[in-house]
């Protein structure tokens, strides 16, 4: 039977209110079944488990380097489909940004989980869109690493960022901008294994300009961790075949009992 638009909102509001991760889910499959848009994009999010190629604290390989991630980031636009958890995450994340949180847990948990016994490692931090940015983001776990961490040593002075940048994701092209680099490395990080350092993953393409850059200038890069990832989005006809399929699947079994 076909399900009027009140219904179908009346589903989607039933899910963002849900007690636990299971109502929630049967709420998002009943909304993308009822044929509402935004319920599909909701499942996506509440099922990275299904949707996402790589999960947080858990290692994988790109570029040839060891990535980790802390959790996933959920750009502004997808504020309303996300749950309270996902949200507080958000936030954490943009405090991260403004220096407002120092991100010495998300250090600590992303760094042991990379499993690198061959220290000394030197951290360098991503460049931003300007020096006031920069210095503010990451002057905290500089002075984390420099008074707690002897094996490691930090490299936040050995970037000069000198003119300052829109912020990537206002740049144009996508995957295929052209990066502007607006810093120079003028340490010596000649030899150096280096751990990169940065706020958020999207596509990958800061992470493997900058390590082209280190390498140029000596330094081999081994890691880099992510406070956030960009969530992946799917198209909708994959997240609606999902839910289509699994949905068939429990008909049939219930069928055939
Ligand atoms: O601050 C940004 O420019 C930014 C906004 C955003 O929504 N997502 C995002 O990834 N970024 C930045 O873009 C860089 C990563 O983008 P990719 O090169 O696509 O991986 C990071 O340095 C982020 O700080």
């Amino acid at each position: 039977m076909p399900v009027s638009g009140d219904g179908r909102l009346q589903l989607l509001r039933s899910q963002q209110h849900a007690a636990t991760a299971k109502e929630r889910d049967r709420y998002c499959r009943l909304a993308v079944l009822a044929g509402h848009r935004e319920a599909c994009l909701m499942f996506c999010f509440a099922r990275s488990d299904f949707f996402e190629d790589h999960q947080p604290l858990k290692p994988f390989k790109s570029h040839g380097i060891k990535v980790a991630f802390y959790g996933y980031y959920y750009p502004s636009r997808y504020a309303d489909l996300i749950d309270d958890e996902q949200r507080a995450f958000c936030c954490s994340l943009y405090q991260f940004k403004e220096g407002e949180n120092h991100g010495i847990e998300f250090f600590k948990a992303c760094m042991s989980l990379l499993n690198l016994d061959d220290a000394p490692y030197h951290i360098l931090f991503m460049p931003c869109s300007d020096e006031f940015k920069y210095a503010r983001r990451f002057k905290r776990l500089d002075w984390y690493i420099t008074t707690h961490r002897p094996d490691l040593s930090s490299g936040l002075y050995d970037v000069d960022v000198f003119e300052s940048r829109d912020s990537l994701h206002e740049a144009k092209g996508g995957e295929n901008r052209i990066l502007e680099r607006n810093y120079r490395i003028t340490g010596n990080i000649e030899g150096k294994q280096i751990i990169i350092v940065d706020d958020v993953l999207t596509s990958g393409q800061s992470m493997a300009d900058y390590k082209e850059e280190i390498e140029r200038c000596g330094g081999k890069v081994v890691a880099a961790i992510f406070y956030g990832k960009t969530v992946t989005r799917p198209p909708l006809l994959l997240i609606k075949a999902h839910v289509w399929g699994g949905c068939i699947v429990n008909k049939i079994k219930e069928l055939t009992k």
